[in-house]
């Protein structure tokens, strides 16, 4: 077998982004208020920080306003509430995003539920989830998802219909809303999870396998049919050799054997995540000012 192609998350990130520039000019050479996101972070962690450099960096690329706002470890629910109550009522904020997860003495669900529907860019209000299951268009939907299902695309082809998808891992933020979009494509859709009986048996079935599961290299070429498109959300830090490495959830050497296409970690689904952040501003944005979507 030859060796998988290599799906260029990051090239497919860059051009999203560069045509989100160009509307925000359009906005602009226009006179009208620019697009905002706000991002939330609560105590430090590594990972997260990483994650909000990125995205205060590609906001930057595209024109679109980004705040960061950074508290303390011990902040107390009441207080995040309060933020999150002043950014709902701010006009010149189009998106709040609460990164996740929050220190252990927040209720997250709670937290989450304050967001604004109409300003919930990750996609992750009972309402958003609510109506992306209901197909409605006005959704605000998950973005790491979204980039799964643009990168199996930029592999296959914009119709999916008739796929076998299967999806390993069942969170609210990657596995379940997975599946509905990829319901939507007109997909057949798997869910294996830490309870499946047979979850590697399951994953040779699928034509695009999506692996959404936190735990490094788990998913070996035993779980994967030669030909399949194979979409890896999980970044972990490792050490190897004495260094930090990132790997994704999927043994990406031997699988990338028998695979017809991998995403690479770093690389892969990452950039897409924060692509769909900013453009899930855009549409945001959009509402906010009262047009049709
Ligand atoms: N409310 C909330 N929404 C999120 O979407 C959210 C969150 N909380 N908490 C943490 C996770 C993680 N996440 C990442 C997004 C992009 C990269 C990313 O840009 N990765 C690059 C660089 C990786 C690196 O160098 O560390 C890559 O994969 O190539 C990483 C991680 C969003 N998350």
């Amino acid at each position: 077998m030859e060796t998988a192609a290599i799906i260029n998350g990051k090239e497919v990130a860059d051009s999203l982004v560069a045509s989100i520039a160009t509307q925000v000019a359009q906005l602009e050479a226009e006179g009208k208020r620019l697009p905002g996101l706000a991002v939330v972070m609560v105590g430090d962690n590594p990972a997260s920080d990483v994650y909000v450099r990125n995205k205060t960096r590609r906001c930057q690329q595209a024109g679109i306003l980004g705040q960061e706002f950074r508290l303390d470890e011990a902040t107390t629910e009441a207080d995040l509430l309060g933020l999150v109550d002043r950014l709902n009522d701010d006009p010149g904020v189009d998106g709040i995003l609460v990164q996740l997860p929050l220190p252990a003495h927040l209720d997250e669900q709670r937290v989450l539920n304050r967001i604004a529907v109409a300003k919930d860019v990750d996609g992750f209000h009972p309402n958003n989830v609510g109506k992306l299951s209901l197909g409605d268009a006005t959704a605000l939907v998950p973005c790491t998802p979204q980039g799964c299902v643009t990168l199996a695309q930029s592999e296959l082809g914009a119709d999916l219909s008739g796929k076998h998808v299967v999806i390993v891992g069942r969170s609210n933020i990657v596995g379940k809303p997975a599946a509905q979009l990829f319901l939507a494509q007109h997909c057949s859709v798997t869910v294996v999870h830490s309870r499946s009986a047979n979850g590697a048996e399951l994953a040779r079935q699928a034509d695009i396998l999506v692996v959404a599961v936190g735990r490094p290299e788990m998913v070996g070429p035993d779980w994967v049919k030669p030909g399949a498109v194979v979409i890896d959300v999980g970044i972990n830090r490792t050490e190897r050799d004495g260094k930090a490495k990132l790997v994704g959830d999927v043994a990406f050497g031997p699988v990338a054997q028998l695979a017809a296409a991998i995403t690479p970690v770093p690389g892969g689904v990452g950039p897409m995540t924060i692509a769909y952040l900013l453009e899930n501003t855009m549409k945001a944005y959009a509402m906010n000012q009262g047009q049709q979507v």
